[in-house]
């Protein structure tokens, strides 16, 4: 069955001993706690990583992860991060497709497919975000959105390499806002996705997929949002910097 996830994104935060302090309390934090989750990633920025790979020996629940990488292996790309370099310190997964990314940097699915494919070819896990804006949900047209976002930044791919994905459904309105979808809202999406997985692919590879719901989940909201059917954790941005409410994210899926 899939693997039940909790993600910490800290997107542009925390200098590098405060990321290694944060980090080494979730770690400990982590170990003792009876929860579902079966695997706890925190995609850091780029500079902590090598570090928290590090500080993760030892633990079997903790996992480390970055929040983009470029499309190219390697070559003239001043300022810019390879899979191949990101993979060499030891993290295990990447975040793509951020919503972040796709508003603020211009990735679009094209892009996006292509990053997917050197991330894993570097033998590295995708985390692939995907969800509506506000306006898009508004007009209607979020289904529409989400299944475009899906199909034509790793649609190409072949069922093997698509089971080595986790998706992240992220709603543009929900994330650092307060808001946050609603259960149901979020298990109406979760579904199609998982329902758009088996008509690409089959059911058997739609059921192994672990998708995570992303925006303004915190401490008090994870449980019911985790015991929604289709949703499989959480991709958590501002509560990912605080270990006490981080940890209690974890600990919601019992
Ligand atoms: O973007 C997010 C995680 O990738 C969600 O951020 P918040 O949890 O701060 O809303």
């Amino acid at each position: 069955m899939r693997k039940k996830i909790v993600a910490g994104n800290w997107k542009m935060n925390l200098d590098y001993n405060e990321g290694l302090a944060l980090f080494s309390e979730v770690v400990n934090m982590v170990k003792d706690e009876a929860t579902g989750t079966q695997e706890v990633v925190v995609c850091s920025p780029f500079i902590h990583l090598h570090s928290l790979v590090q500080l993760a020996k030892g633990s079997a629940k903790v996992s480390v992860g970055a929040q983009n990488a470029h499309q190219a292996e390697s070559g003239a790309y001043t300022g810019e991060i390879s899979a191949k370099q990101v993979k060499s310190v030891g993290a295990a997964y990447v975040i793509l497709g951020h919503s972040e990314r796709r508003q603020y940097f211009g990735e679009d699915n094209a892009l996006l497919a292509k990053k997917t494919d050197v991330v894993l070819a570097n033998d590295l896990k995708p985390i692939f975000c995907i969800g509506e804006t506000l306006q898009e949900r508004e007009a209607n047209v979020h289904f529409d959105i989400i299944k475009s976002q899906l199909l034509e930044g790793v649609g190409h791919l072949d069922a093997a390499a698509f089971s080595k994905l986790v998706i992240a459904y992220e709603p543009v309105w929900a994330i650092g806002t307060g808001v946050t979808a609603s259960s149901d809202q979020a298990q109406e999406i979760h579904a199609f996705i998982r329902k758009e997985i088996a008509a690409k692919y089959d059911q058997s590879v739609a059921d192994a997929t672990t998708i995570l719901y992303g925006g303004s989940c915190n401490p008090k909201n994870a449980a019911e949002l985790f015991a929604c059917a289709d949703i499989d954790g959480g991709l958590i941005g501002g509560a990912s910097l605080k270990s006490r409410d981080f940890t209690d994210i974890v600990k919601a899926f019992n």
